[in-house]
């Protein structure tokens, strides 16, 4: 039965950023609204960071029109194509790119995060009182919050400083990949605070333990204790329950998974990217894949120890062992991302990794380098960097104090015998 019925309101998305996986993730949200018009409203709001862009002379789009720079806003609503950042990959008409933040969220009930970590702190700043207050958020970032007060979860760190409660996104999603359209899966991590338990469970949730998180309000403690706020959803719109927000995501080509575990899920994409910079340096060195195996084994290993460690027993050892956003996410980095690329280029050529990254991406933008230097200051603080040798190696050597050649001896566990 069609929730307008009931809900004389529907759900407006806004997609926040626009690069490579957010255009894609855009594309796929689009294609959902559009298909479940009863619970969404069709058109999907886009963050674009404004800029202009040259359309390349050999492209499709080259013409009197665009031989000049012009701005991204408005090729890709011309276009119906992010040229830069997802080119030759056609976007559905109802993806609108709006360089205006403020304005793109303006009404969104539902905020998608999507855009280089280290670009978000800013972005919130600029959101700050200007989304509705009954919003919910889903964040696609893979990384980490590292600031003097610690680590923190970007889904933990944007519901807190926008009032709202947000959940996650991630898994082995290659973003072209997924905009062709080419069968991948993910992970979501929606699991509503406590307050909301005593709703009544849909179909379709999680390890039985769902609830409708629409109507209380007040404080429920975020996974580092601290106090986070919600709003109740008015009444008029259909309720955002995990078969709802799985609407949103899943495609016959890309499979949703839903999960409660949201540190394990962002945790995974976070520290995948440290080890496919480690899987890069030895597949550059030309030590093949026995080597880049090693690599992968202890990483994941540490994923999984950081998780218990810094966030507790929430952390789950199967999010890791089991579900996209873990093993499958750092097989599929450690094979094509673009920190594996660009840290196997650096060293195949002797460049530095952010010289490759200049060079290659296009302004796209490497998560694994910041995430490893972020990673190793809260590790450095809090006196555990022996306990994690594959992540302080790598950052070793990004310092130039080791060298690739010296992973095996760092990640050996007998090392310390010596
Ligand atoms: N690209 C991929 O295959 C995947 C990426 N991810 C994650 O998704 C997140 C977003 O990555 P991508 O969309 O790939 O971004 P990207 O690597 O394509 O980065 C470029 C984006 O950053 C924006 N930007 C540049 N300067 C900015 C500024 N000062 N403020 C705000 N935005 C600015 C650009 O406009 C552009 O939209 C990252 O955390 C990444 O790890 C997750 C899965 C797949
Ligand atoms: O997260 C990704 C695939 O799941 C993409 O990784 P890169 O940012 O290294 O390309």
């Amino acid at each position: 039965m069609g929730s307008l019925a009931v809900h004389s309101k529907k759900h407006k998305v806004c997609v926040v950023g626009s690069g490579n996986w957010g255009t894609t993730i855009a594309k796929v949200v689009a294609e959902n609204t559009k298909e479940h018009s009863d619970i969404f409203e069709a058109e999907v709001q886009m963050w674009v960071f404004e800029e202009e862009y040259q359309i390349p002379k050999d492209s499709k789009h080259y013409n009197d029109e665009t031989s000049h720079p012009r701005k991204l806003t408005d090729l890709i609503n011309s276009l119906h194509e992010n040229p830069k950042y997802l080119p030759n990959i056609p976007l559905p008409k109802n993806v609108v790119a709006n360089p205006d933040v403020v304005d793109a969220v303006k009404d969104a009930t539902i905020l998608v995060f999507n855009l280089p970590h280290q670009f978000i702190g800013k972005t919130c700043e600029q959101l700050k009182g200007k989304i509705v207050p009954y919003a919910r958020g889903i964040s696609c970032i893979k990384g980490l919050a590292v600031s003097d007060k610690g680590c923190e979860l970007f889904s933990e760190s944007i519901g807190q400083k926008l009032g709202i409660y947000c959940g996650a996104l991630s898994g082995a999603n290659i973003a072209t990949e997924v905009a062709q359209e080419k069968f991948s899966e993910t992970t979501v991590a929606y699991d509503p605070p406590a307050m909301d338990s005593q709703h009544p469970t849909p179909q379709g949730t999680p390890h039985g333990s769902h609830t409708d998180l629409t109507k209380l309000e007040g404080e429920a403690k975020g996974l580092t204790g601290k106090k986070m706020k919600r709003t109740a959803l008015p009444s008029e719109y259909p309720p955002l329950h995990h078969k709802n927000v799985k609407m949103l995501f899943h495609r016959p080509y890309f499979h949703v998974s839903l999960v409660s575990d949201v540190a394990g899920v962002s945790l995974g994409g976070a520290l995948k990217n440290i080890v496919a910079i480690a899987a890069g340096f030895v597949d550059g060195l030309g030590w093949g894949d026995n080597a880049k195996a090693a690599v992968m084994r202890v990483g994941i290993m540490e994923e999984v120890k950081f998780g218990k460690m810094f966030f507790g027993d929430s952390v789950q050892t199967r999010t890791f062992t089991e579900e996209s956003c873990g093993v499958a996410d750092l097989i599929t980095s450690c094979s094509g991302g673009r920190n594996f690329r660009c840290a196997k280029m650096a060293v195949a050529e002797g460049k530095s990794i952010g010289e490759i990254e200049q060079r290659e991406l296009n302004g796209q933008s490497l998560q694994g380098t910041g995430t490893a230097y972020e990673v190793n200051d809260f590790l450095k603080k809090e006196g555990k960097e022996q306990e994690f040798p594959l992540f302080t190696a790598v950052h070793s050597i990004l310092e130039g104090k080791k060298k690739p050649e010296d992973i095996p001896h760092l990640i050996d566990p007998n090392r310390g015998e010596e």
